[in-house]
Formats: C-alpha cells, structure tokens, sequence
C-alpha cells in the first residue's frame, strides 16, 4: 500500500489554497513524494516526533508552504540552520526550483536522510551540509536564513552572524510570540516585521519574525 494517498493530496492542495501558495503538478508531486520518504524514513531514523502521517500534512508541509510569500519576496540563496528533516527547507526548494537552498544540520543521520532526498526527488538546487553551524564558512552571505524549532532567536543571531551581511533577511519561524527572547536580541539585530500565521489544520499558534543586522 502507498505510503500517501489521495486524502493526503487533497488536504495539501486545499491548505496551499488557503495559504495562498499556488501549487504547480510537479510542486504537488514533489511535495508528496518527499511526504512518502518521510514517514518511510521516520521509523528508522527519528526524524520528527509527528508519526502520523496525517499529522504531517499540516504540521511539517502545510507549515514550512505558511513562509513562502515572505520568502518570495526576497533573495535567492537560502540556508535552512538545523533544517532536521527538511522543514522548512525541502518544501521551499520544491517551491522555488530556480533559487538555492543549502540545509544545515549537526547530526549526520538527519543529513544522510536530506541527501536522500536531494536524489530521489532530483533537487538541483538543493545543498546539504553536514556541520555545527557554529563552524560553517560558506563563500558568500545568504540573502536568507531560516530556521524552524532550532534555538532562541538570541542563539540564532549569534550562530550565524556570520553567514549574513546588511541585505540579509533572518526568518524564525515560532510558535508562541516570543517576547522573552526578544529581549535577549543581541544589539545588531532588530526585527524588521512579525506575522501571525495561519496554518491550515494546525492547532496553537505560529508566528514568524523577519530580522536584520544593523552592524
Ligand atoms: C528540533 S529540530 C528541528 C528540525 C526542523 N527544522 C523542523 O522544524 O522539524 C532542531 C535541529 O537542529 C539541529 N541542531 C541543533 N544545534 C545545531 C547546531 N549548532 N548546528 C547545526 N544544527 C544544529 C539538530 O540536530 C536538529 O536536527
């Protein structure tokens, strides 16, 4: 039996409709051929804590698609820090093929399932790293940096400092609004706007913070 099903289908093009996210048959397809290699993955691996693969849908594809209107409105070359299973990063290099998306993780289970991914789905355009992101010395800054459930804003600013200049945008996707560690912002960043965000079958709430470097 297939891993993903017809129902699947349905609630990941009518929670794309909702987000206002516009769904292309290969973005669709892509989309949940990387579902079937996560719930296969999961059981050997442990790569999220969601086992049901309804669960999924919303929690980890429909919630990485919630980011893309911000992210499309900005660069072309992204990093996801601790991108774990692939949120949001997957999701946004099936979205945005013509961009580059490198995905960062310290534990080489996670990035042995994200390299995987990369072949089975034909991710050009997708890099994987395997690295504390502490210690990562990529070439050039990132016009974007994203992370979901990865640290305190204040541990991500400082983590990656470095991989970002005056252009970059820091996306940090969050759950509660995080008003205790916006206190703890180091002095060279500011938050240029926060979104509630609506995720369609999600329950609680979810909020995204879009940062800059002043410095
Ligand atoms: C809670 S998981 C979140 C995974 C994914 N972003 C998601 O939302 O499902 C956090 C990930 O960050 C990785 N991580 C933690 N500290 C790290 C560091 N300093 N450098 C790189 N990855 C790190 C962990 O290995 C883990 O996969």
């Amino acid at each position: 039996m297939s891993l993903v099903n017809q129902r699947h289908a349905d609630e990941l093009s009518r929670g794309a409709q909702q987000l206002a996210v516009e769904l292309t048959p290969q973005s669709q397809d892509g989309l949940l051929a990387y579902l079937a290699l996560l719930i296969k993955w999961n059981k050997a691996y442990n790569l999220t804590a969601v086992r049901d693969p309804d669960e999924m849908v919303s929690r980890h594809l429909l919630d990485s698609l919630s980011v893309v209107p911000y992210v499309a409105a900005l660069g072309d070359n992204w990093l996801d820090v601790g991108s774990g299973g692939g949120m949001p990063g997957i999701p946004l290099a099936i979205l945005f093929p013509e961009r580059r998306f490198t995905l960062l993780d310290s534990n080489g289970k996670k990035t042995r399932f994200l390299t995987q991914v990369k072949l089975e789905l034909k991710l050009d355009n997708l890099d994987v790293v395997h690295s504390r992101v502490e210690a990562f010395t990529p070439e050039r800054p990132f016009s974007g940096i994203v992370s979901r459930a990865f640290s305190s804003l204040e541990d991500f600013s400082n983590w990656t400092r470095h991989l970002g200049d005056g252009e970059t945008r820091w996306l940090a996707m969050k759950g509660l609004h995080p008003n205790d560690e916006l206190q703890a912002l180091p002095a060279d960043f500011r938050v240029e706007s926060a979104h509630q965000l609506e995720v369609p079958g999600c329950q609680g709430q979810r909020h995204l913070l879009i940062l800059r470097r002043t410095l």
